[in-house]
């Protein structure tokens, strides 16, 4: 099995949990957007504006997470007669292939999000609740810069889940509103592919608590940016988490 160039998995999806009538949960490719200046200068940036552009190498990791999500599923002809042509897939294709791609409404991962559409020929519907968490006070800057400001708050914020920044949310505010939105998402129906284009803290939430991890330990997980994170969710409430894909240039 090939992988997309420039794209690494780490862990594979391996056998597919199906139910007794053979359907498959909900499957949740959470996408972290491209990198920004931002990301660059390891400057916090949060959702109280629009936010950071990409940057030139934002959108080249952008075009490798399209690609990426591009080879979700089973190889399938595409088009009919001979204008039809073999679409690749070979990522994880125990999966059916994406049909839903949502995002959060910053610009970073709207770009992101429309290199990924522009790939499936799929539309991006806007999902507020996947923004990234509110910073306040905190936004636009650097941990050096925040530890100045607001000694050892920024430690207290990733180590304890509940510690709210001036004017911000704590991440379990955060995943309160991530965890409705992927409900909702549920709601839909399972036996499908939705691609959730997002942020580094906000994915941390969702794959949390997808594992039953204590709030206190999400900022332990590392989301690199274009990075691919798979949750999969059934409606009785059981989730999993299967698998993790890095731009190998991330
Ligand atoms: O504090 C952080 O690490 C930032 O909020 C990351 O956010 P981003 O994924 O939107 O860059």
């Amino acid at each position: 099995m090939s992988e997309a160039p420039g794209f690494d998995t780490h862990r594979r999806l391996s056998a597919v949990t199906t139910r007794s009538d053979g359907a498959l949960p909900l499957t949740v490719v959470l996408v972290r957007h491209g990198a920004t200046p931002l990301t660059e200068a390891g400057g916090h940036s949060g959702s109280d504006g629009p936010g950071p552009s990409l940057t030139a190498r934002g959108r080249l990791q952008a075009a490798q997470a399209a690609d990426a999500a591009f080879r979700i599923g089973r190889a399938a002809r595409t088009g009919a007669g001979s204008t039809g042509g073999m679409r690749s897939g070979g990522l994880w294709p125990d999966l059916p292939r994406p049909t839903v791609l949502v995002a959060s409404p910053m610009v970073r991962t709207q770009e992101t999000a429309v290199a990924v559409g522009r790939r499936l020929g799929l539309h991006v519907a806007n999902e507020p609740r996947f923004a990234e968490c509110r910073l306040g006070e905190w936004d636009g800057l650097t941990a050096a810069e925040i530890e100045q400001g607001w000694p050892g708050e920024l430690a207290q914020w990733h180590a304890t889940g509940t510690f709210v920044p001036p004017g911000g949310e704590s991440y379990t505010q955060l995943g309160a509103r991530v965890w409705d939105g992927l409900t909702d998402l549920l709601a839909g129906g399972v036996d499908r592919t939705v691609v959730a284009v997002g942020h580094a803290v906000q994915i941390r939430t969702a794959v949390g608590q997808a594992l039953g991890a204590p709030a206190s330990h999400w900022a332990r997980l590392r989301v690199p940016p274009a990075s691919l994170s798979v949750v999969r969710l059934w409606e009785d409430g059981t989730t999993e988490v299967t698998a993790v894909g890095v731009p190998t240039d991330g």
